[in-house]
């Protein structure tokens, strides 16, 4: 299996990570204080995305990375890929994911004067935590959603990346810097304006095992959550998931290709 695919996502990830800093800053407040967690976290999850994607498609089509510009997939494979990549990193992501929202939930609270002290001190006393109060498998709360917003918007994500890149470059080039640019950015924000609404259920579960508001699946806190509060509940964030989707993806994208170029 090769690896190379693996180091370049690590890397990218790691890239794209910082520059969505300052957006995951307003979203997440005390999360993002040290980058250590995300860069750990975050990183190895695009690493398993990009790799895995990469090795499906050698599997399905036997062409390596760079073959695929003289010999493209066709756009069933690559959403094949995408969607394998997207189904697999869902449960690296999980935990980590759960961390996040739960410290993310935590930071309203603690803006008010006089509020109680935050329940969780930092990403590892929350892992922590959750694993005495929830047990093991507390920590992988929302993975099924997880999974479900991750599955199909991943085969989008490379499908919108691959036809943007391939309808604006000459026939067996490699795409300029600008079209990778570009199309990373779409991909990264077609891939979240579809994901979002199952971001919001996905979340609501997550926080489930806090706030005592259990849902019995997926479905009932979709129903719950329309019926209580309209369908607009399924579009919180979008602005925000896109605005920082554009620049986090096309960086990603760019020194992605850029690596495999390095080293091939
Ligand atoms: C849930 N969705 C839509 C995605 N994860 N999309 C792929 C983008 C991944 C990138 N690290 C990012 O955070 O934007």
């Amino acid at each position: 299996m090769p690896v190379e695919e693996f180091v370049a996502g690590w890397i990218s990830g790691a890239l794209g990570l910082v520059l969505g800093y300052p957006f995951d800053t307003v979203k997440l407040l005390g999360f993002f204080k040290g980058m250590s967690f995300p860069i750990a976290s975050i990183a190895v999850v695009n690493s398993v995305l990009f790799g895995i994607y990469s090795n499906t498609l050698l599997a399905l089509t036997a062409t390596s990375h760079q073959e695929r510009r003289a010999q493209p997939p066709s756009y069933a494979h690559i959403f094949m890929a995408g969607c394998t990549g997207g189904f697999l990193q869902a449960y690296f992501l999980a935990p980590f994911d759960l961390i996040k929202v739960r410290l993310q939930n935590q930071t309203e609270p603690r803006a008010k004067p006089g509020s109680p002290p935050p329940r969780y001190r930092g990403p590892v006393h929350c892992a922590a935590s959750i694993f005495q109060e929830e047990g093991p498998r507390g920590l992988f709360r929302g993975a099924w959603a997880l999974t479900l917003r991750d599955t199909p918007t991943m085969g989008i994500y490379f499908i919108t990346y691959e036809c943007l890149c391939h309808q604006s470059t000459p026939e067996g080039q490699n795409p300029s810097s600008a079209t990778v640019l570009v199309a990373g950015g779409f991909a990264g924000i077609t891939s979240w304006v579809t994901a979002t609404p199952l971001d919001v259920i996905k979340s609501r579960m997550q926080m489930a095992g806090l706030n005592q508001r259990a849902h019995r699946g997926v479905l009932d806190c979709i129903v719950s959550s329309a019926r209580q509060e309209g369908l607009g509940v399924f579009f919180r964030g979008l602005t925000i998931n896109s605005a920082r989707a554009f620049p986090v993806n096309a960086v990603t994208f760019l020194s992605y290709e850029y690596l495999l170029h390095l080293w091939q």
